[in-house]
């Protein structure tokens, strides 16, 4: 296997697979962000991208949602429903809580209200509260319930959490294994691998354009290794 090439192992089947990206470059500005990446996206996953800062995490989930387009190579999605959570939210100032979950109501037919209103509620929102009166770690939770909430089945989330305390990550750790409807997969870029790894099946690494992927359980008991460890090792220079 190249460096560069994920592939599921045991994979092979697309019927199985939610998307594939194939020989996948990418450039900005004339910069190689992405180099020939070959990636596939089993169901029923939960996948880690990790990477240094500008090393194309979001470049790469804007390719898979459909928001840009590859220069070179082709992107298979097996699945329309994807759910794509962007790095900052898009909601004005001004609208409250409940305005937020209406936004999702009337832009996503598939969104599940109830189960927004439910958990919104659980996780301690008033409805009436401004969001611009959420706190940086409020807000981004709020998103991301109601990302989860429309029924999809791969949710890519561009750093979801990162200004959530050490109780409000492990509540969105249980959240995302309680509520992440059967059978999905979610890839989430995230700089904070220690609180998210035993979340992931797998980790990509974004290095230098290319893709080295590891299978997290593999990682652990083969390389005695966390995947923050083998992340520090493997990105010290
Ligand atoms: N719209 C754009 N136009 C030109 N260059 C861009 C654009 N967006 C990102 N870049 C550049 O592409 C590279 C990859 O950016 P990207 O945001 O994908 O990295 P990242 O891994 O998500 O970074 P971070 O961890 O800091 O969020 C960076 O060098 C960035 O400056």
């Amino acid at each position: 296997m190249r460096d560069h090439d994920f592939l599921f192992r045991g994979s092979g089947d697309s019927g199985q697979l939610l998307m594939e990206l194939k020989g996948v470059s990418k450039s900005l500005d004339e910069k190689l962000i992405l180099h020939r990446l070959n990636v596939q996206l089993p169901r029923n996953r939960i996948i880690g991208l990790a990477g240094r800062n500008g090393s194309g995490k979001s470049t790469l989930l804007k390719l898979m949602a459909g928001i840009w387009k590859p220069d070179e190579g082709r992107i298979f999605r097996y699945t329309k429903r994807i759910s794509y959570l962007m790095p900052r939210d898009i909601f004005y100032s001004w609208m409250r809580v409940r305005d937020a979950v209406q936004f999702y109501q009337s832009h996503y037919q598939n969104f599940a209200s109830e189960k927004a209103c439910g958990l919104i509620e659980n996780m301690g929102f008033d409805r009436k509260t401004l969001l611009r009166k959420l706190s940086d770690g409020q807000r981004e939770l709020l998103m991301l319930i109601l990302v989860i909430c429309v029924e999809s089945e791969l949710y890519l989330l561009d750093e979801p959490l990162t200004g959530a305390d050490a109780a409000f990550k492990r509540d969105v750790r249980r959240f995302l294994m309680e509520y992440l409807p059967e059978g999905a997969s979610i890839v989430m870029a995230t700089h904070l691998l220690r609180d998210f790894e035993q979340l992931f099946d797998q980790i990509l690494f974004l290095d230098h354009g290319k893709i080295v992927e590891k299978d997290t359980e593999e990682l652990r008991e083969t390389c005695g290794m966390s995947v923050e460890q083998y992340y520090l090792e493997r990105f010290r220079k």
